[in-house]
């Protein structure tokens, strides 16, 4: 299989490094000229959840990065069977879809793993949505410096089609998750990706914009119940958003949350990330889409407000 990541962040050097030995040939995208050189010259080095770290140089991946301010002019080798996107929402410009776009041929699919909602309004605006798989993952990873990345986490990852009666069980999409369970994640495919994805925004809703406010891992927020508290509370108000759109969540959401706090213990949050690093967070695709959406129903979220009011004022 050959396969082309766009991200060489925490998503991106963990997946290339776990799927590198099981495919023919993956090129990675960095945004910078300095990170694929370092790439090419040290490889991938994988820091597993026993903090082990595997030095990974593997000849089957190659590194390139993506001219931003230059005009792309054509593509790389547009032989991949998939593509899989894996920057943060607010690096999907119309310009990094164009690109990712000449990088596919009729027969590759995208494969795109941002948290939040929106993105794929604008990637089906340029893809055709039977070329459109989404995937939702609680994966925990961490990018430490260039080329090295933490797993600090193992979660399940769904994919599925935009719209579900569209090719469910395709073939090659059962070739995806083999894929990805021989490089030992869990995934399956899904049928129902309007409720993973509304699943996946609540848990980013509750645990993400506390654990960069609070500055901890995922787990500390199980060891207070101030903090246990503000996780129900966030967690209450996006059920009554998803309750007035008809969206039939899980029951056993809360403990999900719960779960993935557990399971990703040691992760900093993708948002915490985000403000340690000084970069643009998530917040307005994950709490203000809710807010928006809220709002539009005439319904108030008094703790997702604060908690967006105070990441925006961090970032
Ligand atoms: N990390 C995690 O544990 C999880 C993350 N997610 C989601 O996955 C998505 C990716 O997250 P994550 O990997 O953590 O994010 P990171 O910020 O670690 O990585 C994103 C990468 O994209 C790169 N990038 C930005 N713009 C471009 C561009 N135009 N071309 C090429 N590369 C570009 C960034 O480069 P640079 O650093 O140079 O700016 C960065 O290396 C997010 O939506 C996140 O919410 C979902 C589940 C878990
Ligand atoms: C699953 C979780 C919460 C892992 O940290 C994540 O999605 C993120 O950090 O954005």
């Amino acid at each position: 299989m050959r396969i082309m990541i766009v991200g060489a962040g925490s998503l991106g050097l963990l997946y290339a490094a776990k799927l590198a030995a099981l495919c023919e040939h993956i090129t990675v995208i960095a945004r910078t000229r300095e990170q694929a050189e370092e790439l090419t010259a040290r490889g991938i080095a994988l820091i597993g959840a026993d903090d082990e770290k595997q030095n990974g140089y593997n000849a089957s991946i190659t590194f390139n990065y993506y001219i931003e301010e230059a005009e792309f002019t054509g593509s790389l080798k547009p032989s991949y069977d998939y593509l899989f996107l894996m920057v943060k929402q607010p690096a999907i410009t119309q310009k990094l879809v164009e690109y990712v776009k000449a990088q596919m041929n009729e027969s590759t699919y995208l494969v795109s793993f941002q948290n939040g909602v929106g993105h794929e309004e604008m990637l089906k605006s340029a893809i055709s949505p039977n070329r459109l798989l989404l995937a939702v993952t609680t994966e925990g990873a961490r990018k430490e410096g260039m080329t090295a990345v933490a797993h600090t986490g193992a979660g399940t990852t769904y994919l599925g089609l935009l719209k579900q009666e569209e090719g469910i069980g395709l073939f090659s999409h059962i070739l995806l998750v083999e894929l990805l369970q021989k490089a030992g994640f869990q995934a399956e495919m899904s049928n129902n990706m309007d409720v993973r994805i509304w699943s996946k925004l609540i848990i980013n809703a509750v645990i993400n914009p506390l654990t960069a406010i609070m500055r901890v891992q995922n787990g500390e927020l199980l060891h207070s119940t101030w903090s246990l508290s503000l996780m129900e509370s966030l967690y209450q108000e996006a059920r009554i958003v998803a309750e007035a759109r008809a969206v039939q969540l899980p029951d056993t959401l809360w403990n999900t949350i719960l779960d993935v706090c557990a399971a990703t213990a040691k992760n900093h949050s993708s948002m915490l990330q985000d403000i340690l690093h000084a970069r643009p967070t998530e917040i307005d695709r994950i709490n203000g889409s809710l807010l928006e959406m809220a709002n539009s129903l005439n319904l108030k979220l008094p703790t997702h407000q604060t908690v967006y009011q105070i990441v925006k004022a961090l970032g």
